[in-house]
C-alpha cells in the first residue's frame, strides 16, 4: 500500500520535470508569487546545493544504498507505525525520482525556486521535497518517542 505513495511521488515528480523540459528554456523563470515563488528551469549534476557536481556514480551507489535501506526497512516495519511508514515512502519516492534523472540525463531537473526572506534557497524538485518532508516526519517522530520515554522514566 505504501508503494503506492512511492510510485505517485515518482509519477508527480517525473511529470512535472518532464513538463518543465518541454514548455521552459533552461534558465527561463516565470514568477509566481512575486520575491517568494518562481517556476526556474534549472539543472542540477550534484546533490544538495550542487556539492559532489557530477560525481554521478558515488550518486547511484548512495541512491542504491539508500533505496535498499527504506525497502528493508518498510517491509520490516509493525503495521501499527502508519506516520513511519508514510516518510520512509516519501523517501523512497523522492530517492527514485532524483535516480532516474541521473540515470537518463547524468543530472537532476530543478524548477522550484522560493526566496526565503531575502536568501535565495537552491532550486528544487518534487523528488526533494518528498526526501525532506520524509526526513522531517522521521525527525518530529524521533522527537516525539524521546520525549514518551522520558516522561515514562
Ligand atoms: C533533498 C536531498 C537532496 C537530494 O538527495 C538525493 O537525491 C538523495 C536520494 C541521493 C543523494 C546523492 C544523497 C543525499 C545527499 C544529502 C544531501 O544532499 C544533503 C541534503 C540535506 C537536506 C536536508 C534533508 C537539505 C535540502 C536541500 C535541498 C532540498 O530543498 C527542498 C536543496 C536541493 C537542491 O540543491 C537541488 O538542486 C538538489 C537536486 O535536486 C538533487 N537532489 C538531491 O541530491
Amino acid at each position: 500500500m505504501y508503494y503506492l505513495i512511492a510510485l505517485a511521488i515518482i509519477f508527480l515528480d517525473q511529470l512535472t520535470k518532464w513538463l518543465v523540459v518541454q514548455y521552459m528554456d533552461l534558465g527561463e523563470s516565470i514568477p509566481i508569487i512575486e520575491n517568494f515563488l518562481y517556476l526556474s528551469s534549472h539543472r542540477n549534476s550534484g546533490a544538495a546545493w550542487g556539492i559532489l557536481e557530477g560525481q554521478m556514480y558515488f550518486f547511484y551507489i548512495i541512491t542504491v544504498i539508500v533505496v535498499i535501506g527504506l525497502i528493508v526497512y518498510l517491509q520490516k516495519l509493525p503495521k501499527d507505525q502508519p506516520w513511519m511508514k508514510l516518510a520512509l515512502s516519501l523517501m523512497l519516492g523522492g530517492a527514485i525520482g532524483n535516480f532516474i534523472d541521473r540515470v537518463l540525463h547524468q543530472e537532476v531537473i530543478d524548477f522550484i525556486n522560493t526566496y526565503i526572506f531575502t536568501y535565495d534557497f537552491p532550486i528544487f524538485n518534487v523528488a526533494d521535497s518528498a526526501l525532506v518532508i520524509g526526513v522531517g516526519i522521521i525527525l518530529v517522530l524521533t522527537i516525539m518517542e524521546g520525549k514518551k520515554e522520558k516522561e515514562l522514566s
